[in-house]
């Protein structure tokens, strides 16, 4: 199988991920894509986060019934922070019968350099980056294995559910109505 891996923080999941998650699994040669959930990523070392297990769970509810889409938990029993290179080469060790390709958005690209053995990562395995809004396509250098996906998008965030569920505004939409119920079950980011 040919697996695409979406890396992040998931603090929460939101249609923007599934859009894209979606469309890579489908619309490309990918047989599926994976939503590696990350309990701490290095550029957001201090920020205030639900537990990874609460982030897994609402990952979990938001593919349920998709069967190109799951959900890895595996930098759970990893060091922390989060190192993208290690857990791709953990997961080439676990999973050599498939072949990795990283997704990333464009917005990600120049701060690469910064990512532990980035020279490594483009170098050892293929990169699917599809296009952010506000980022021009023309300045970002493209590698003999970084490929270019025109993927429709949705301009949202996680901050921006957490600032509208912190508003007392409706997410609806924005994250599927299971992710929806939980989050206002939970009174998650209402105080
Ligand atoms: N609307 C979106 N469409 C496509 N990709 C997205 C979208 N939002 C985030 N991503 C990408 O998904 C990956 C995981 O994102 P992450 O979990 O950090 O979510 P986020 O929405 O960017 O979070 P936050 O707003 O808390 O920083 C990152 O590579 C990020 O660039
Ligand atoms: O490997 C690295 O050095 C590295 C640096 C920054 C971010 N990442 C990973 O990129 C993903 C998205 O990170 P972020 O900060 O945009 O939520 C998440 O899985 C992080 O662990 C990885």
């Amino acid at each position: 199988m040919k697996v695409g891996l979406l890396f992040g923080s998931f603090n929460p999941i939101h249609t923007g991920h599934l859009i894209l998650a979606n469309f890579m699994a489908t619309h490309t040669d990918l047989d599926a894509v994976w939503l590696v959930v990350s309990p701490q990523s290095p550029f957001k070392i201090g920020q205030e986060m639900l537990p990874e297990e609460e982030r897994l769970a609402l990952v979990q509810l938001a593919i349920r019934g998709n069967n190109r889409l799951e959900a890895l938990d595996i930098e759970f029993r990893m060091p922390k922070p989060s190192y993208t290179i290690d857990t791709l080469d953990a997961l080439r060790r676990r999973y050599s019968e498939h072949q990795f390709v990283l997704l990333m958005g464009e917005d990600n690209l120049p701060g690469l350099t910064r990512w532990k053995e980035a020279e490594r990562i483009l170098a050892d395995y293929a990169v699917y980056v599809y296009p952010r809004p506000g980022v021009d396509i023309t300045t970002v250098e493209t590698r003999a294995n970084t490929w270019v996906v025109d993927a429709p998008l949705l301009d949202i965030s996680a901050t921006f559910i957490r600032e509208c569920v912190q508003k007392g505004k409706s997410i609806r939409y924005l994250v599927p109505d299971a992710v929806e119920a939980r989050i206002l079950s939970q009174g998650y980011w209402r105080t």
